[in-house]
């Protein structure tokens, strides 16, 4: 696991209180500097070479009437993704992100026509997960499968130079697998923390609370209790792989910008598994997703932006890029007082 470089960060800090501004007038832009420092290797860093990864799987559990669209809807976007028409697709390209997909479950059958900027990985571990209401979703070498594809992720991040990876997400029915891994792992009740996902009724939010609940039961008679047993049992395959994406990230010292709900529940898995993954994670966002402020809160983490996001894809972290870049800018490129000739007290 690679370790923070605090030494870095004090000279950044140094650097920080000579640009031509009073001290801390650049708020959390300051900080933003300083913690890219600390896990970079200079005191002031190089513009970021980001990458975002979309991991994209089914879950049986989507037979339960948690979502408001049909579990094909998986396929259809992985498809669009590759035809460039997602949210993701335009603002990867206005952030200057490279942008790949993986398809490590998609049940259903989709055709892709590659015409956008997305690069499509066909690496399906399974048809989607089983319903995790009734069974464990997956079995653990199907699990450390998924797994392995987002540490291969990073593997190729590295080899492209990439020096900020974001992980991003694709799966109908995934806010009810990230929810019950969120419950097991914080041990907060479902109330506090199942939303309504892409847009179900407050009705349906209601069964999907007893969904959830009966999951966890399940899991717990079945003698779960490490963070992976509980990805095995009610987890999903896109969110193993974004939990060995962000490990693999991490020891690689490649900083994390995280995305949604979803993605917040697999740092969390990630940071149980290994706590000193936390230290590379960066939030992006506060999601709309009802229990995304409690597990943002259980890694200790701050979210940038709160814009009523709920789209998941890596939407909220691409959308966050400009504003780290232009935090780095400022940083690298102001003058300092003794350089423009200003008084200081
Ligand atoms: O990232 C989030 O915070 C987020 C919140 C709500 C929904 N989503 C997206 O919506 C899908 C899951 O919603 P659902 O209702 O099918 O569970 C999945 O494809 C996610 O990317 C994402
Ligand atoms: C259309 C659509 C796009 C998405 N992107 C991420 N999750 C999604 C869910 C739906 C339904």
């Amino acid at each position: 696991m690679s370790v923070i470089n605090q030494a870095l960060a004090t000279a950044a800090r140094l650097h920080q209180g000579q640009l031509t501004k009073p001290q801390g007038s650049l708020g959390k832009l300051e900080e933003l500097a300083i913690w890219f420092a600390a896990r970079s290797n200079s005191a002031v860093p190089a513009r970021l070479l980001p990458a975002v990864v979309v991991f994209a799987a089914d879950h049986g559990v989507a037979a339960e009437s948690v979502s408001a669209f049909p579990a094909e809807v998986t396929g259809q976007m992985v498809a669009n993704f590759v035809a460039g028409g997602a949210a993701i697709n335009v603002l990867a390209r206005e952030a200057g992100a490279s942008l790949s997909v993986a398809d490590v479950g998609v049940a259903s059958s989709y055709t892709v026509t590659e015409s956008g900027n997305a690069v499509l990985f066909r690496v399906p571990v399974r048809a989607g997960t089983a319903n995790l209401r009734i069974e464990p979703a997956m079995s653990e070498q199907e699990c450390n499968q998924a797994w392995t594809i987002g540490l291969d992720r990073v593997q190729e991040a590295l080899a492209g130079g990439k020096s900020l990876l974001i992980g991003g997400e694709m799966g109908i029915g995934n806010t009810t697998a990230a929810a019950a891994l969120i419950c097991a792992l914080t041990h907060i009740e479902p109330e506090k923390i199942v939303g309504l996902g892409t847009g179900i009724t407050a009705q349906s939010r209601e069964h999907k609370v007893q969904v959830v609940k009966d999951a966890l039961a399940r899991a717990r008679a079945a003698g779960a209790v490490s963070a992976k047993d509980w990805l095995v049992q009610v987890g999903g395959l896109e969110i193993a792989a974004l939990a060995g994406f962000y490990t693999g990230a991490a020891e690689a010292g490649i900083p994390v910008l995280l995305d949604g709900f979803i993605t917040t529940a697999a740092a969390l898995v990630a940071v149980k598994n290994k706590p000193e993954v936390a230290d590379w994670l960066l939030a992006s966002h506060c999601s709309d997703e009802k229990g995304h402020g409690h597990a943002l809160a259980a890694l200790q983490l701050e979210p940038i932006l709160q814009l009523g996001l709920r789209l998941g894809e890596a939407s909220g972290a691409a959308l966050t890029l400009p504003l780290i870049q232009s935090a780095l800018a400022l940083h690298r490129d102001m003058a300092t007082f003794s350089s423009a000739g200003i008084a200081t007290k």
